[in-house]
């Protein structure tokens, strides 16, 4: 337990290493109203000591005019003037550092937020797949939002401690002791919630998968893209119940800690409230002996009851900045991972016209989180203009394969050239652009149609000409000229006015992405997998234009397809079975010739 709060406390005075990045954000968010919120709050912490002497001054001054030791009332009436322009002043300061506060705080959580989803684009495929990472970038997304009421925290902190300093003044100038029993009086509560904060920071952070999965439950409970088959196998009872039992055993596993707070902080602060009436006591008879006058007795009973509040809530607040510091954490963590797949500084051109193709040299690939060889020492070349057609069972590989041309992953063994160099020597961004993959599960984005194509190439979102004729080459012309809107129809449920497409329109819509860019390769995962026959004998029809001169790989089941390929490489667990073009696999008489068959027959 000792040690427990030992490192507790490290781990919180820790965190507030983060702070000055933290402030260096919100700074680069706007100097000007960083600047400005930070000035304002300085002169704001002055006000209640101003206030608490200008009420002094009012007592003492009535008291002489009933005594009758006065009779100049001016000086009076100038104080309550002054009492009057503060509370105006003081109210229009406050106001002021509640719009700066909210306006920084949007403008912090947006620049944030861009800077998470261009950090989240750079990094590699294989870690959105860990769910460690994503855990990570799941707490710093929270973080983005949640941490502009940190920077309020802060600003707070350091305007209360400013007016700690000022009160102070007063007192000493009093009765320095006074100071040094209201110090001793907050520590304990001080204490209190540093430990509870970092319970609570604890159970939070452990908790992360479970809130994950409460959020995916929340998600499938009540969306419109399960509804569907939630209805048919009627999973809402089993989704519920899945909810309701995460839920409570978070629920309890947090209101233990809440119990204990709340029993353990009304206790310690009931020491600081002690400590308050023990010095009231104290002033007050030092004002009944006439030591002090009445004025300074409410002055100081003012100023130790301000300075009693805003030590205990300093005390408070920053075990609340230390706890928001430590989640700041994650943000930091999230932004400092880097990716691993990148261009080499000093990579080389990508080849016009590529003039050898690409050759696989030995790979073999395992996922990052898999024991098992998705790819087996794999050697083949695709030559220049050629399109070869990856056959194989599922989970043989073919996409995994893909995925590797196109750099999403690296080889784990072996390696893949391109015109004899390297893939890895090349610019990513000229390798990517160069490459144009339609995969399987294609986005269905909830965009506009227009823009929906436009995703094959999205510098030529304006280019209204060239989005037609990809349409045209994909037939998406077809789908479009159903649609009210046409090209700047939306498309999916999701927003109001959008039209949802069938499974083989979506895929036209998608295909037409590989119109859209001037790639050397393209490659097609399943692509005609949901059109129906007379659609996909046009698009491949089509196809073959396009391909004409560039080499293409094309993914299918369907053997219609796949003999139109020039070759056919058959996978099987990762591994080259077989190659060659349709008659002479067919000749061979392997595996390739007897799913051939196979298929033939159940098509008779
Ligand atoms: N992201 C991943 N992480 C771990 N393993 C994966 C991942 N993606 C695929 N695999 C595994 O790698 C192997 C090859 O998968 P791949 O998707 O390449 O098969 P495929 O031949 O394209 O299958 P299908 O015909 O079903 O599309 C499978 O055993 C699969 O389980």
């Amino acid at each position: 337990m000792a040690d427990d709060k030992k490192r507790s406390f490290r781990e919180q005075f820790e965190a507030l290493r983060n702070l000055p990045r933290f402030f260096r954000l919100i700074w680069k968010a706007s100097p000007g109203m960083t600047l400005a919120n930070a000035l304002l709050r300085l002169l704001k912490s002055a006000v209640p000591l101003l206030v608490l002497y200008v009420g002094k001054e009012i007592i003492d001054t009535i008291l002489l005019l009933i005594d009758g030791e006065s009779t100049d009332t001016t000086y009076l009436w100038t104080m309550v003037g002054l009492e009057f322009a503060l509370a105006i002043v003081s109210d229009l300061m406050n106001r002021g550092i509640t719009l700066l506060d909210s306006l920084l705080g949007d403008l912090f959580a947006n620049r944030t937020s861009v800077e998470l989803i261009e950090h989240a684009a750079r990094l590699d495929l294989y870690q959105f797949e860990q769910a460690e990472f994503y855990d990570k970038m799941e707490r710093a997304r929270r973080q983005t939002t949640g941490r502009t009421v940190l920077m309020s925290q802060v600003l707070t902190q350091m305007q209360d401690i400013v007016t700690v300093l000022f009160l102070a003044g007063g007192l000493i100038a009093f009765n320095a002791w006074l100071i040094l029993i209201l110090i001793v009086a907050v520590i304990p509560s001080f204490l209190g919630e540093t430990h509870f904060n970092q319970r609570t920071y604890s159970l939070t952070r452990s908790w992360t998968p479970e809130r994950r999965e409460l959020d995916y439950l929340r998600y499938i409970g009540a969306s419109d893209q399960m509804a569907k088959e939630v209805k048919i196998f009627n999973l809402s009872g089993f989704i519920t119940r899945r909810f309701a039992d995460l839920s409570d055993r978070y629920y309890h596993a947090n209101r233990k800690i809440a119990i204990r707070r709340a029993a353990w902080g009304s206790g310690l602060s009931a020491i600081g409230t002690l400590s308050y009436y023990g010095a009231y006591v104290f002033i007050i008879t030092q004002a009944v002996g006439g030591i002090i006058t009445v004025g300074t007795l409410t002055f100081l009973a003012g100023s130790f009851e301000r300075m009693r509040n805003r030590l205990q809530g300093i005390m408070n607040r920053f075990s609340r900045i230390a706890e928001g510091a430590m989640y700041l954490q994650d943000l930091f963590e999230f932004f400092e991972i880097e990716p691993t797949i990148t261009s080499a500084p000093d990579s080389l051109p990508f080849p016009t016209a590529i003039q050898q193709g690409f050759v696989f040299e030995h790979v073999s690939f395992k996922y990052p989180n898999s024991e098992h060889w998705a790819i087996r020492n794999l050697s083949f070349q695709l030559r220049p203009g050629e399109k070869l057609a990856l056959v194989g069972e599922n989970g043989a590989g073919k996409t995994t394969l893909v995925k590797l041309l196109a750099r999403l992953y690296e080889p784990t063994e072996g390696r893949i050239l391109i015109d004899g160099v390297d893939l890895r020597a090349y610019s990513l961004t000229e390798l990517r652009n160069n490459i144009g993959i339609i995969f399987q599960d294609y986005i269905r984005f909830q965009l506009k149609a227009g823009e929906n194509i436009a995703i094959g190439n999205i510098g030529a979102l304006e280019d209204s000409l060239a989005i037609e004729e990809a349409a045209q080459k994909s037939l998406a012309d077809t789908v479009v000229d159903t649609l009210p809107e046409r090209y700047d129809q939306i498309l999916g449920k999701r927003f109001a006015k959008g039209v949802d497409l069938s499974g083989g329109q979506w895929q036209k819509i998608a295909l037409a992405r590989a119109y859209m860019r001037d790639a050397q390769l393209l490659i097609l995962d399943e692509p005609t997998a949901a059109l129906d026959a007379r659609a996909e004998h046009e698009v491949f029809q089509r196809f073959s234009e396009l391909i004409e001169g560039k080499a293409a790989v094309i993914i299918s089941h369907r053997f219609s397809t796949v003999r139109m390929a020039d070759r056919i490489l058959f996978l099987e667990h990762g591994q080259l079975l077989e190659l060659g073009s349709h008659e002479e696999l067919i000749a061979k008489d392997g595996k390739y010739a007897e799913l051939f068959h196979l298929q033939a027959q159940g098509y008779d």
